[in-house]
């Protein structure tokens, strides 16, 4: 059995066990470098516009509510000293003050806001051309590059891992910048009126900022890679088990497959459990060197305090402070204590955006094996002649085909033969290029495959694979993926002609219906004809099926054989069949045994002896 895109290899009946897709072994326990995310970096460069307006408004806002702090700390208890005597109080400025605390509040509202829209403008749009690059990187991998992934692998990266990639920008980058900004925006403030009170409160902060989120990294980082692991396999575990479910309960086995997976989950909550234990030590740590350096500002500044009648308020050498600047000091800390808070945090998930990016790295340096020219240096192929010489597959290390050579003229219908593992598909993926061959060489019109554009060797091609996939879009959609012009009369005549009239007017909505997911609505025998009518309504000269009346009934297949044939006329095909029926229609017939062309022959020169002649006697 062969299809274009294989399952991942099943488990061993004696045990369910764990089968992780190939793609998850690219997860490695090594802390990830910080060059790989050097891709996404240089991403950003693409939207630098809307992120540096977020980083700019952060800023803003940071510095509004910085300054708002001190700025209402010093207003309050300068305006108790000031409440102390007459004079004093006739002296004081109320007015200037008042209009800069409600300025400063009306731009840290408005700051804010505004950095909330740029930055997540800037992070959607970052995370589409990202998503847009992965699909760019994933689209030329053939599907059987692709079968490694695992549909729940696959779907981890493209979902959860980009998602990872939006906290770069908006969790670690700019609230980084922002603590920094806000330790000197502090100490600058705190330096203007007390040199010293501002070299205690800057290393108190810088330990606070620093010293507390590179633990946070450094100890953290392992386990966010490990949780991120942990939860994409159980993700696809999880999906390729309820995919399998009915052989699961059919085979006794789910219960089984229950307790597996929830032995995976709670690997996942454990090291969730972790996690949140760091976070709270991270959280205890930063709360108490702020506790200290408060105390510490605090304690300096009592100590250099002068009597509150002096309305000097700036210190010179050897003078004494003001005591009214203490909440300014204290409150400057705590503004900027602020935007350090959620650094740790932050820089323990850090560990999750390299993990992330190191797997979004691993799918876009995948190679596709079939490289395509430029349209403008292709190749144009004169006709639509078939001319395969000694051409040689291997799977892995396996020899699949060995220097098979046939030629296919243009119009010629050819049935291919063959005992189950004889190669038949891989010829087929061959053809298609999604598999590339060991040696020999293929041409279409004279042109050697791999001079082709895909559009040229796409539109050459129409393929019925032994499995069809529905998409979640009407039938008509779905016949039209490969005639996109078609009208609704010649898909309704199609499946008519190959037995499918009656389901069809049995469908409420006709043609405009849905399929349930992967078209699971149609019976086997049902789903494989609609695939054999896509690739008929198709254009395309050459028209290559495998297997397309496999578990159809003999009145049905002579009929969808006849379909085949007529919707043929004029047009090359290879159809793929075990079933001995119609033969002598064929022009063409071909046995291939253990990878080797063993008989090519047309039905009137087959000698009596020969297997392809007993074949057709068994259609008799
Ligand atoms: N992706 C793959 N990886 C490894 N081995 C493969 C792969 N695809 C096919 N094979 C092997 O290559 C051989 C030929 O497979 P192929 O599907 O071409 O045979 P076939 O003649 O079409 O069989 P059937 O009539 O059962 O569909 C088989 O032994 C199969 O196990």
């Amino acid at each position: 059995m062969s299809r274009a895109i294989r399952k991942p290899a099943p488990d061993t009946p004696a045990a369910v066990t764990a089968n992780e897709p190939a793609l998850s072994e690219a997860y490695s326990e090594q802390r990830p470098r910080l060059r790989e995310l050097t891709p996404y970096l240089a991403l950003m460069r693409e939207h630098r516009g809307w992120l540096g307006i977020g980083a700019l408004l952060a800023l803003i806002t940071l510095l509004a509510a910085t300054g708002l702090l001190a700025l209402s700390g010093w207003f309050l208890s300068a305006t108790a000293v000031a409440g102390l005597s007459v004079a004093a109080t006739q002296a004081f400025n109320f007015f200037t003050p008042a209009a800069g605390v409600r300025g400063l509040a009306l731009a840290r509202t408005a700051g804010r806001y505004g950095e909330r829209v740029t930055t997540h403008e800037g992070t959607l749009r970052l995370l589409a051309s990202l998503r847009r690059r992965l699909f760019e990187a994933i689209e030329p991998l053939s599907p059987a590059a692709l079968q490694h992934a695992g549909q729940g692998e696959l779907m981890t990266r493209l979902g959860a891992d980009v998602d990872a990639l939006d906290s770069l920008y908006v969790r670690v980058l700019i609230p980084s910048l922002v603590a920094v900004c806000a330790i000197l925006a502090a100490g600058t403030l705190i330096g203007i009126f007390a040199p010293t009170l501002a070299l205690v409160a800057v290393i108190g902060l810088v330990l606070t900022g620093g010293l507390v989120p590179w633990l946070a990294w450094w100890r953290g980082s392992r386990d966010a890679m490990r949780h991120q692991s942990s939860a994409s396999r159980l993700r696809a575990r999880l999906l390729e088990r309820l995919q399998g479910l009915g052989e699961l309960v059919i085979y006794g086995r789910w219960n089984e497959e229950l307790e597996r997976l929830a032995e995976q989950q709670a690997e996942r909550d454990s090291i969730e459990r972790a996690q949140a234990r760091r976070q709270a030590l991270a959280s205890w740590l930063s709360h108490s060197l702020l506790g200290l350096t408060l105390a510490g500002v605090a304690l300096l500044g009592v100590m250099q305090m002068a009597p509150y009648a002096n309305n000097d308020m700036t210190m010179h050498s050897g003078e004494l402070l003001d005591g009214r600047l203490m909440a300014l000091f204290l409150l400057a800390v705590l503004g900027a204590f602020e935007a350090l808070a959620p650094l740790p945090l932050a820089w323990q998930g850090l560990g999750r955006c390299l993990s992330a990016a190191a797997r979004l790295n691993s799918v876009q340096a995948n190679t596709p094996a079939a490289q395509f020219p430029n349209p403008s240096e292709a190749a144009t192929p004169v006709g639509h002649a078939l001319e395969i010489e000694q051409l040689s597959v291997t799977h892995g290390d396996t020899p699949v085909l060995e220097e098979l050579s046939l030629t296919l003229a243009a119009g010629e219908h050819l049935a291919l033969l063959g005992p189950s593992g004889s190669g038949k598909s891989t010829l087929l993926d061959v053809l298609s290029r999604f598999h590339i061959p060991s040696a020999g060489r293929i041409t279409l019109g004279g042109v050697a495959l791999e001079s082709l554009d895909e559009a040229t060797l796409r539109a050459s091609f129409a393929v019925c694979p032994q499995d069809t996939h529905l998409f979640c879009a009407s039938y008509a959609d779905n016949l039209r993926l490969a005639a996109p012009e078609a009208s609704d009369e010649a898909l309704t005549r199609m499946l008519e002609s190959l037995g499918l009239g009656d389901w069809l007017a049995r469908q409420p909505q006709g043609l405009a219906g849905f399929p349930d997911e992967g078209g699971r609505s149609l019976s086997g025998g049902q789903l494989r004809r609609f695939g054999v009518a896509r690739a008929l309504l198709s254009p395309a000269p050459i028209v290559l099926l495998d297997e397309p009346c496999e578990g159809l009934d003999r009145t049905s297949a002579e009929q969808v054989m006849s379909a085949i044939l007529a919707a043929c006329e004029g047009r090359s095909l290879i159809m793929i069949t075990h079933q001995p029926l119609g033969l002598e229609r064929f022009a063409r017939l071909a046995l291939l045994e253990a990878g080797r062309l063993q008989e090519d022959a047309t039905p009137t020169t087959l000698s009596r002896d020969s297997r392809l002649a007993s074949l057709m006697e068994r259609t008799a």
